[in-house]
């Protein structure tokens, strides 16, 4: 992986009330499921770090081919990632290599050897899963983290903080986000990053550009953990 495309920046240091310094880490921000051209702007404009197609069963599915035609007006700082969730390496190398994408998620219950199967083609592995699985970033030889609701896409909340201290490394914190409530799950688990879909559309599969510049900007107020210190400490690859 090339640091840039999952470098959140650099942590600042912030003077706290009682004259202390709290590190600032800058939370690194991925949106999903994006199926239109002026919504892949409406992300990038906003500053994703991160743009997710779903190439997998969704109502959010869009074709390698769309994905490649999508990801063509993405900056090279802006890492854009194929979904998939339970197919077989093989058929994830094609359709990912077909769509262009500089990076790969594997959501639920792929094996390790998944990730070491797609290992050389030089992209981006992000593994994704509900709280009850592996919660070191990098167990599978990932170079990112997911740590999603039980029903991926679905919008569902659950309680964010059960998992603050857990993971380790350059983990997203996702599942029923939205600009609202975005900064106070931050609060509560002290994710790297976070990662959103239905909460930034306006039914199932329509993305809204207004809601996604709004969750970008609530979750930029909030301060993240940085890899390496306090709760996510961990040595990130
Ligand atoms: O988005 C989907 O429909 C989907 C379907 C199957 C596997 C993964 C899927 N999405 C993956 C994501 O990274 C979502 O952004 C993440 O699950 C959060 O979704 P939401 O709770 O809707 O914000």
């Amino acid at each position: 992986m090339t640091p840039s495309r999952a470098d959140p920046g650099p942590s600042r240091r912030r003077e706290r009330a009682d004259g202390g310094r709290a590190t600032v880490h800058r939370v690194y921000v991925k949106i999903c499921g994006l199926r239109e051209p002026g919504h892949v702007t409406a992300a990038v404009e906003a500053g994703a770090d991160a743009i997710g197609f779903v190439l997998t069963k969704s109502s959010r599915r869009v074709t390698p081919a769309r994905a490649r035609e999508l990801a063509s007006a993405v900056p090279e700082h802006v890492l854009t990632v194929a979904v998939f969730a339970g197919e077989p390496s093989g058929e994830v190398r094609a359709a990912a290599l077909e769509a262009g994408v500089r990076g790969i998620q594997l959501h639920g219950d792929h094996p390790h050897e998944d990730f070491t199967a797609l290992k050389d083609l030089g992209l981006t592995l992000v593994r994704a899963g509900a709280a009850g699985t592996d919660l070191r970033c990098g167990a599978f030889d990932e170079d990112l983290l997911i740590v999603d609701a039980p029903r991926p896409g679905s919008g569902e909340p659950w309680d964010w903080s059960a998992v603050r201290g857990r993971p380790q490394g350059r983990w997203m914190l996702a599942g029923g986000l939205d600009p609202s409530n975005v900064a106070g799950a931050i609060a509560a688990a002290r994710p790297w990053g976070v990662d959103v879909s239905s909460g930034v559309e306006l039914a199932p599969g329509v993305k809204d550009a207004g809601l996604i510049a709004d969750f970008v900007t609530a979750a930029r107020g909030a301060a993240g953990t940085a890899v390496g210190e306090g709760e996510g400490r961990a040595t990130p690859r």
